[in-house]
Parts: structure tokens; C-alpha cells; sequence
């Protein structure tokens, strides 16, 4: 099983989600910024580490959000999904296809990869603040 980091990077009523590459797993599919666990690493390094190598950008990361069990064909992941504050730095899509700043409500226009579902659900019910 892999353990994923994930971020819901908030900046005033907007967060910020990626669109993998079309070579990777989910391939197109949008999610939350983020990667796999490497080792001697705590999930909120991993999570600093993935932001800045995927789009540059420096966020201060909150208490965990959600955790989500998913088992894909060919993968099995535990994602750890933080809220996060975006700092500064102008995002650029280094590691992922695009990015979008979006509202929450948006987030039913995006072909999200299966296990963010769950988390998509939760934010569209109690929204940002909470
Ligand atoms: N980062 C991230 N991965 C997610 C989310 N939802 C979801 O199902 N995944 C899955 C897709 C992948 O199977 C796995 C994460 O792997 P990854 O390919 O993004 O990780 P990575 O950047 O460290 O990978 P690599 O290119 O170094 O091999 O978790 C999400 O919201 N964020």
C-alpha cells in the first residue's frame, strides 16, 4: 500500500488543484497536490517537498483533513489530505499537466480521481473554514 500526501492549498475562498500527467496513474484526472511518502520523511515534509517540485509554490501546512483508504486496479493508497495556507511564489505546472485556482463548488465541474471523491464530498458539505 502506498502512503500519499495531499494538500487543499487555500488562498482567500479558492484552493488549488492539479491535473496528473496523461503518463501517470489517473492519468488527466484532478487532484489535490501532493505525493507518495518517501522514506525518513514525515508526511508534512513530504507534502512541503511535493509542492515545491510539482509547482513551486510555498505553503504552510494546517491539521489533516480527511484520511482515505482507496483501492484502485492496480494500486492501493492511503492518502493523507492536509489543509494547507498558500504562502507565495507563483504556481507553475512542473510536475503536473495544469493547475486551476478554483471555489469548492467548482469542484463538481473536474474529473476528480476516485478516492478525492469522498473529500470533494465533505468540502462541498461544510465548506473552507471547517
Ligand atoms: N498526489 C495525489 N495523489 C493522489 C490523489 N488522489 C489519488 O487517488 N492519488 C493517487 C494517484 C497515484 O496513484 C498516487 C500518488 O502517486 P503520485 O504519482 O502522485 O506520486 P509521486 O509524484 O510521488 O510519484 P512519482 O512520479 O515520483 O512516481 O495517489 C491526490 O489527491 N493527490
Amino acid at each position: 500500500m502506498l502512503i500519499v500526501t495531499a494538500g487543499i492549498i487555500k488562498k482567500g475562498n479558492k484552493i488549488l488543484i492539479t491535473q496528473r500527467k496523461d503518463e501517470k496513474n489517473q492519468a488527466l484526472k484532478w487532484e489535490f497536490p501532493g505525493g507518495k511518502l518517501e522514506e525518513d520523511e514525515t508526511p508534512k515534509e513530504c507534502l512541503r517537498r511535493e509542492i515545491m517540485e510539482e509547482l513551486d509554490i510555498k505553503i504552510e501546512i494546517e491539521d489533516i483533513y480527511e484520511v482515505v483508504y482507496h483501492k484502485y486496479e492496480n494500486v492501493t493508497i492511503l492518502l493523507l489530505c492536509y489543509m494547507a495556507k498558500y504562502i507565495l511564489g507563483n504556481p507553475r505546472a512542473i510536475e503536473c499537466n495544469d493547475f486551476k485556482w478554483i471555489e469548492i463548488e467548482e469542484l463538481k465541474d473536474y474529473d476528480l480521481a476516485e478516492a478525492d471523491k469522498k473529500i470533494r464530498n465533505k468540502l462541498l458539505g461544510s465548506g473552507l473554514n471547517n
